[in-house]
């Protein structure tokens, strides 16, 4: 990480801006953090990243400083900004406005001037869409918009296909994943790190980061019947309401005590790390609980089974987005399998307490396929080019 502070905005013609709302938690801001230190880190370009919630940041770059406008990580330009703050936007080649975060009229009125003016210094402006596993993704992915100013702005759609703008994922993330996974010491030593010294090599691990449900209470007990010692690791947020209910005892309770042990199941309280730490904490269980956007597709890349809690959206919109996923990830798995996987999904994901231990229960008997098909899955899934370099490809063509 270089860490020399950017001192202002006013960085080359050739750089890019990356505008980020954080509407709520931290997926927002995770998956563009990602970005911006891929373009940097990958493809060398200047990354002004303007994000409205340093707070909401710092959970996940705790070097973060929320009160600092302007600071400089990983070689990207950290900018807090909101409507009133821009009044020295210079810009670059490229716009990114993430999921449809409004860009203030200042910026807008900016670009229509230098539309007027000089035609060719118009950034490309893209606005980077929600991942989603849904069949239209295809046919809207790369659309142009023409604005009631006259300027455009093209739709990019993230996918699991080729057709769409690609998945984010590190050049070499897989590589680091498998030597980190090949030598079972690296796990415990990140264990030890975060305070958990008692977990051996062969028990259980799992990790849980998702929203509140009573799902949660069945698998604890599931696992309380087990003579198998399992450790659930639970970083600190919405989880740990769920626990706490199920343990009848306050959220207050759990982050005090941070370690709660019922036979031979282990409850761990951890602290959010930075999203290098997460990424290891995944590829270091051997079960994920994983919501959201990012978390969900970092517990893909960790090529470990998983439990997606999904972002609960208006009239149940989110089961659609759900099932659409589950199809092509269960594309290539046995029938029987796919099943109970799915049906557990579905199951965690509307309360369904029976239903998720029945279909926990098969799911653990199968673990070993299930694995084997989630180690399989990221080279399916990334068909052969990540969303960094689609985006990089988009840019050049356009
Ligand atoms: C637990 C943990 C997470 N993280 C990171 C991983 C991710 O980048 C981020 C969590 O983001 P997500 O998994 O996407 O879940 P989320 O629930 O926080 O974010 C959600 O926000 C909503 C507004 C969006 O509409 C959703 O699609 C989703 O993005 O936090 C860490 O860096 N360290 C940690 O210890």
């Amino acid at each position: 990480m270089v860490n020399s502070p950017a001192s202002d905005n006013t960085t080359t013609a050739n750089h890019w801006d990356i505008f980020c709302v954080v509407v709520d938690n931290y997926g927002d801001i995770g998956v563009t953090w990602r970005l911006a230190k891929q373009l940097v880190d990958e493809y060398q370009i200047t990354v002004n990243l303007w994000v409205d919630d340093l707070h909401s940041f710092s959970h996940i770059l705790p070097q973060l400083n929320p009160y600092n406008v302007r600071q400089y990580f990983f070689g990207v330009n950290i900018i807090q900004w909101n409507k009133d703050s821009i009044i020295d936007f210079t810009p670059g080649e490229v716009l990114v406005e993430a999921f449809a975060c409004e860009l203030p009229s200042s910026i807008i009125n900016q670009l229509v001037t230098l539309k007027q003016t000089n035609p060719s210094q118009v950034p490309l402006w893209i606005n980077l869409e929600y991942l989603s596993a849904e069949d239209w993704v295809e046919g809207c992915h790369a659309l142009p918009s023409l604005q009631a100013t006259g300027l455009k702005k093209y739709f990019y759609f993230p996918g699991f296909t080729p057709k769409t703008g690609g998945l984010i994922c590190e050049a070499n993330l897989l590589q680091q994943r498998d030597s980190w996974q090949h030598n079972p010491q690296h796990k415990l030593a990140l264990f030890a790190q975060l305070g958990i010294n008692h977990i051996k090599a062969e028990d259980y691990v799992m990790s849980l980061f998702s929203y509140e449900t009573d799902s949660i209470g069945v698998l604890i007990d599931y696992f309380v019947q087990k003579t198998k010692t399992s450790h659930i690791l639970v970083p600190q947020g919405k989880s740990l309401a769920s626990i706490a209910k199920h343990l009848s005892c306050s959220v207050e309770e759990l982050i005090k005590q941070r370690h709660f042990q019922l036979n031979n199941v282990h409850i761990h309280v951890l602290p959010m790390t930075d999203q290098h730490g997460y990424d290891r904490l995944l590829w270091s269980c051997d079960f994920n609980i994983v919501r959201g956007e990012d978390s969900f597709l970092r517990a893909q890349w960790a090529g470990k089974p998983f439990i997606w809690h999904i972002y609960p959206q208006e009239d149940d919109y989110h089961l659609i987005k759900l099932r659409a996923f589950m199809k092509i990830y269960c594309d290539n798995l046995a029938p029987e399998i796919a099943n109970e996987w799915a049906e557990l999904n579905l199951a965690f994901n509307q309360d369904d307490l029976t239903k998720v231990a029945e279909h926990w229960q098969s799911i653990d008997f199968q673990y070993l396929p299930l694995l084997k098909h989630a180690k399989k899955w990221p080279i399916d899934a990334l068909n052969g080019a990540d969303l960094a370099s689609r985006l990089v490809r988009f840019v050049k063509n356009s």
